[in-house]
């Protein structure tokens, strides 16, 4: 077994909420999720929207807004990673390439932002290779956020998270408005960057693209773990175990775009069972009034789901 750069074990998260004036509340985002990336393994967290996959990158880095908290332990490298330990790493074995452009310092050239103030010939030879790498010049070091397009500026953002080398990529969302084939040189990078080394969370709500990349492929749904699949299991409907990984399937582009019907439930309106029991043909009076429904490992991978789907031989 490769050694796990990144274990996060029965992390929840929450909020807090404001209701008429003083009365609190606390609306839960994540419940009690596992998961663990390897070294020089790409671990894809597949969720529709809202489904708590930008909170958990944050809860990694430490960085979620004042208004949550959260239980649970991290570890990274083997030793808790609390907050001051993560903002120590960040840029320093610790790389994030968040969802929104808005990461940017507005007021910081590209190359400053890139070399964190250093003005060392090494360092600054490295920011012109990593510019060229993901196809910009040298002059976009000159150039400040606003003066860079949309899809500039998303590759900024992952060369600035790349230069230092980290040992683990969170990459969220990292290639909306790129073309295919931006994008697919993006993804092919990462894999270099892992093949040597470096373990990478990828997030993204596409599984499409997640399966492109992905040793493994964690798949969230309102905020928990509802399977973790290798990514060979997605050559075939049948090898996927729970219902609603099955439906994703079913609605990849390649697999005729079925849709799913009905959305998932927002946070804090699950009361008891499984989140997915509204959307869920297979689901069974006990699935929606268990308190809690177990992982379980089913051919290899885990699965939440009181009757996971048997394997078919079509
Ligand atoms: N500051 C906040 N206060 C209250 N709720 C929040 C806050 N930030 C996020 N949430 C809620 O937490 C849930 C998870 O949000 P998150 O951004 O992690 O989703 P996501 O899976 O990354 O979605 P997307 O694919 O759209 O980026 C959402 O229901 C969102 O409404
Ligand atoms: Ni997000």
């Amino acid at each position: 077994m490769e050694k796990s750069i990144l274990e996060v074990r029965h992390v929840s998260i929450w909020f807090t909420q404001y209701e008429r004036g003083t009365k609190r509340r606390s609306l839960p985002v994540i419940r009690d999720l596992n998961l663990t990336v390897g070294a020089g393994e790409v671990v894809a967290v597949v969720g529709a929207s809202g489904s708590g996959k930008s909170l958990l990158a944050h809860g990694i880095l430490g960085i979620l807004p004042y208004n949550s908290h959260m239980e649970g332990e991290i570890l990274y490298g083997g030793e808790p990673l609390t907050k001051e330990r993560a903002e120590k790493l960040r840029g320093n074995g610790l790389a994030l390439i968040p969802q929104g452009v808005t990461y940017l310092d507005p007021l910081m050239k590209v190359g400053s932002q890139l070399t964190r103030g250093r003005k060392d010939q090494e360092t600054k030879e490295r920011c012109r290779q990593v510019l060229e790498r993901y196809g910009l010049g040298p002059e976009t070091a000159d150039l400040y956020p606003f003066e860079l397009s949309g899809g500039m500026a998303r590759r900024v953002l992952i060369a600035s998270a790349v230069m230092d080398e980290p040992k683990l990529i969170i990459a969220d969302e990292p290639t909306p408005g790129l073309d295919a084939r931006a994008a697919g040189r993006i993804l092919g990078h990462f894999r270099e960057m892992t093949e040597g080394g470096a373990g990478m969370l990828f997030i993204t709500h596409d599984l499409e693209l997640a399966l492109t990349i992905a040793d493994r492929v964690v798949v969230f749904y309102a905020g928990e773990t509802i399977e973790e699949a290798a990514a060979e299991d997605f050559q075939e409907e049948g090898r996927l175990r729970h219902p609603f990984t099955r439906a994703l399937f079913r609605a990849m582009p390649s697999h005729g775009f079925a849709p799913i019907r009905g959305s998932q439930p927002y946070p804090g309106t699950v009361s008891a069972g499984c989140p997915f029991a509204g959307q869920c043909k297979a689901c069974q009076k006990e699935c929606g009034e268990a308190d809690h429904i177990p992982v379980r490992q089913v051919r290899g991978g885990l699965v939440r789901c009181l009757y996971p789907e048997k394997e078919e031989t079509v």
